[in-house]
Parts: structure tokens; sequence; C-alpha cells
């Protein structure tokens, strides 16, 4: 029997439609498996109801703000926690401390959630992205670097930067202006000296290549974290945000390449006439005048512990990792304080108390440290708007809390927005109180209804100095500015990006002392 060409064609679609049908019914099957198992974990978790396949995408499809006042909402309404389906991927947001608890103090679950890993390209597996037993060697090798008696080394650099910015904000005096450009370039300057000790006077140079390089990189990324058909590399790949990450990556990793070897060279001529460093002594006491560079490279021990990759990844990740956190807890503050002249005044007065030559090169760390009614401010600050409102880790293996088996393949995500503002622990949450945090004040609470820096394990390496930093700069703007804010509260459109901030910016008005 002979089949016409016409026949042929037929029966090969037909053929074609019923294996189509076969492969898409298939897909479908093992999707509806995967979410089955996962269900009957799920069953006494709340959570709007998601369909199949699509899980809660379509609640989901609004702005950045809408989605963040959605997480605030579930929160109020399902209290200690609650699922969001994307996709077939769970999201369970923990909202109270005893439910965080369990999962902060764990030595388990430590590893980052899947959505970091679109931070590699800029990070590699530095100390924010890094797992199991790499972290953990990592960890305890940095810790000496940012160990208390290092803090004095970094004072000075924090002083002469927000001295810096002190003279660039006289341009915006008297009138409304967005306070997040200033601070971001202040911030990338003193990490950038800090880090590599590199002058980047980016405050009076704000054109730099290197800083919209670091820019677009954290730009990228975020596009990719709220955008889920930009997560698959080989999607990723085909747009222009690749080409965008890759120029971007050789600008910055020129930059700090250039820097590194410079600084090691000078590191391998000073050590003819040293003895080895030992990392278990307090000889980083004496480490008078280094920045964060100068210790990886003593570390590395010649390549042999850290190579010059790992040195790189982890100067980017203290960029990363200390620029944008510091800069919006600034800004935050000044937000707030705008609100409370009678905070600011106080804040003043106990400046001139206790630190009457605020700005001379015998300022310590220790007449810093005496100023605790500005700290008591921060700390309130970071309750009301934790620079980094959500922390997300991957759970790989069953985690308890509460009765509750939250299974491996889960992403949990700590609402640390809305833990922080939970009646039980602060009254009147959304009041702005600084004599919550005075000494003798959170005794009975528990320590985890707290938690700007996250807690346990893999808290902030960075937060002496990102304290130490911050009051240094308020300091010194209140000192010399009077602030005030005329944008209500209830009108910000709050968005989680890599940190929490406002879109469309944080206004403040600065009227010379
Ligand atoms: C106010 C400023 C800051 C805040 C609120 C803050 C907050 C945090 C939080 C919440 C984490 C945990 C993130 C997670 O688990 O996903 C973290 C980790 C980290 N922070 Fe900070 N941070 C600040 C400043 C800094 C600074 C100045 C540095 C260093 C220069 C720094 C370096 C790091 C590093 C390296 C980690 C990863 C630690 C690890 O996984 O072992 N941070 N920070």
């Amino acid at each position: 029997m002979q089949f016409t060409l016409y026949e042929y064609s037929i029966s090969y679609s037909a053929a074609m439609s019923v294996f189509l049908i076969f492969i898409l019914t298939l897909l479908v099957s093992l999707l509806c498996k995967r979410r089955m198992q996962f269900l009957r974990y799920f069953e006494t978790i709340p959570g709007p109801s998601a369909i199949p396949i699509l899980g809660n995408a379509l609640q989901l499809t609004g702005s950045q703000a809408e989605f963040f006042k959605l997480v605030r909402q579930y929160a109020e309404k399902y209290k200690n926690m609650f699922v969001l389906w994307i996709g077939q991927r769970p999201f369970v947001f923990l909202n109270k401390a005893e439910v965080i608890q369990p999962l902060l103090n764990s030595s388990v679950h430590i590893e980052k959630s899947l959505e970091y890993k679109l931070l590699d390209p800029f990070l590699g597996t530095g100390l924010v992205t890094s797992a199991g037993q790499k972290w953990h060697s990592q960890r305890k090798l940095l810790t000496p670097v940012f160990h208390y008696n290092m803090l004095e080394n970094y004072l000075h650099t924090v002083l002469k930067e927000s001295e810096v910015l002190v003279q660039q904000l006289q341009k915006e005096v008297d009138h409304p202006f967005n306070i997040v450009p200033y601070m971001k370039l202040a911030a990338m300057d003193i990490i950038c000296e800090l880090t590599l000790g590199y002058q980047l006077h980016s405050q009076i140079n704000a054109n730099l290549e290197y800083v919209h390089a670091i820019e677009d990189l954290m730009a990228i990324a975020q596009r990719r974290f709220i955008t889920p058909w930009l997560k698959p590399n080989f999607l990723f790949n085909c747009t222009p945000y690749a080409a965008r990450q890759k120029k971007c990556l050789d600008i910055v990793n020129t930059f700090s390449t250039k820097i590194i070897e410079k600084k090691k060279e000078e590191y391998q001529n000073s050590q003819k006439n040293k003895v080895a460093l030992d990392v278990n002594s307090n000889i980083l006491q004496k480490k008078k005048g280094k920045v964060f560079l100068d210790l990886l490279l003593e570390l590395s021990e010649n390549g042999s512990i850290l190579t010059d990759d790992d040195i790189r990844e982890e100067v980017n990740t203290f960029i990363f990792a200390g620029h944008d956190t510091t800069s919006i807890t600034v800004s935050w503050s000044l937000y707030l304080l705008g609100f409370h002249p009678e905070a600011q005044e106080k804040i003043l007065k106990e400046l001139n108390e206790k630190i009457p030559d605020f700005g001379s090169s015998s300022l310590k760390t220790s007449d810093i440290g005496s100023l605790e009614y500005l700290e008591c401010c921060i700390k309130e600050v970071l309750r009301l708007y934790p620079p980094v409102p959500l922390i997300a880790r991957h759970i790989t293996s069953p985690l308890e809390t509460m009765n509750q088996i939250i299974p491996p393949g889960t992403s949990a995500l700590i609402n640390v927005y809305s833990l922080h503002r939970d009646p039980q622990n602060f009254p009147n949450p959304s009041e702005f109180i600084p004599e919550r945090f005075s000494a003798g004040q959170s005794v009975e609470k528990n320590p985890f209804c707290y938690i700007p820096f996250s807690a346990g394990p893999r808290n902030c390496i960075g937060q002496k100095l990102a304290i130490q930093s911050v009051k240094i700069i308020l300091a010194n703007i209140i000192k010399n500015y009077k602030i005030k804010t005329m944008q209500k509260e209830k009108d910000l459109r709050l968005i989680s990006e890599v940190v929490l901030t406002n879109e469309g910016g944080i206004n403040i008005t600065i009227e010379k002392r």
C-alpha cells in the first residue's frame, strides 16, 4: 500500500500531536505529583488558596509595592506562618519569634534560598552566598576581620566621608529632596575604602564607571528576583541584561583585581621583614591602618588558604553586603528623626556632652559607644524599617517549628518587617519610641523578636561596624542640620528590593543649624 504525500503529512501531524499531548500530560502529572507530595505537609499551614500549576502566581502579578503590602496583610491575617505557591515552589513566610527561632538557631538550616544563586556571577561563593563546610571555614577565618579591636581602624574613614557628605548636602538645604542617592554614594566611598583601601571619591564625582557597574549588577539581580522567566540562565542569556551583566562584571572585577594585585605586591615586600600572622593570636590588634583586603591577604597564606579569586569574591561580598544596608539605615533614620525634632535635640545634647570635640582625630570607638541615646534611636529605626525585611533560607532537611514540619525543598522566608511590628513584643508597634531599647527594657522578650542583623550562626558579621558607621554619619549630619520630614508614613510604597526602600525615594528637608 502506498501513502500519498498528503496522507503521509496528515498521519505525521497526528502522531506529533499525540506525542506532544503525551509529553504535556506527563509534565502536568509530574508537576501535580510534586505538588501533592508537598501538599500533605502544608495542609495545616494557612495561606490564600492556590491553583494547580500556577499556585498563587496570579494573585502576585501586581507591582513590587503591592507584593510587599500583600505579604504584610497575610502576616496579619494568618499570624504565625503562611504559605504562598509560586508555580510549584512553596514559600513559607514565618512571622513570629517562636516560629523563627528553630530555623535561625539551627546549625543545619544555614543554606540560603535558591534566589541567592542569582548573585553568583557577582559574589561567587563569598560569605553571603556560600553553604556547608565552605561557609563554616570562611566564617571562622573572616571573623577576626570584624573583631571589636578592628573598629578603631575603620572609624576615621567613616568620619572623613561623613564630613564630605555633610558638605554635599549643602546643595539641598531648605527644600525637600531624596536622601537615598547621597547616602548610597557616601556608603560606597566608605565601604570601598574600608575594603580595598581605595579612595573612590564617588561623592564628589558621581559618574564613576565602577559605581554604575555595581548599581547595575544589583538592579539586574533584583529584576531576576522578581521576574520568574528571567531566572533560568538559558533564558536570561538571551536577553540584553546578560550582556550588560557581563560588561559590569568585567568593570568591577578588573577594578578589584588591579587593586588586589598591587596590595599583594606591597604585602609580599613587607613580609620579607616580618613574622607570619598567627590568626589565633592578638596580632590583629596591632594592624593599625589596615583595611579588609590587607587582612584577607594575610589570612590567605600566599594562596594556600584563600586564592586570588576567593579574595575577590569576599571583597565583592563586603561591598555588596555593606553599602546598601548602611545607606538605607541612615536614610530611614533621617526620615524618622524628621518627625521627631525632640529626639534630634536629645541626640545633639548627648553628642555635645559626651564628645565635645567630635570630629577631631582623637575620636575613639569607646566615644562612639558612649552615645547611648543615638544607638537607641538607630535600633528603633532598624525595628521599624529593617534594611533586610525578608531573610530567605532553602530547607534541605525537615524543619520542625511549632509542631509543624516544613519539608525539604521549601523556601522559608523570615518576615522581619512583620516580626518587628508584633504588638505582643512592641506595644504601639508603629510608633517611634527609642526608649524601648534603653538598658533594662528588653529583658523578658524572646531574643528572636528583634533581628535586624538576623540571628544565630548566619547573623551579620559586620553588625558592630554597621552600628558604629551609622552612628558617626548620623551624629555628623545632626550636628550640622535640622531634619524635617513631610512625606507621611501612610503614603509610603515600601518595596523589598535588595534592601527595604520606598518606591520613588525617601524625601526629607534639611535646615542649616
Ligand atoms: C545596617 C547595616 C546592616 C544590616 C541591617 C545588615 C543585615 C544583615 C543580615 C540581615 C544578614 C543575614 C542575611 C541572610 O541571612 O540572608 C547579614 C549578613 C551579612 N552581612 Fe550584614 N548588615 C549590615 C551591614 C553590614 C556590613 C557593613 C557588612 C560588611 C562590611 C556586612 C556583611 C555581612 C556579611 C558578610 C553577611 C553574611 C554573613 C554570613 O552568612 O555568614 N553587613 N547582614
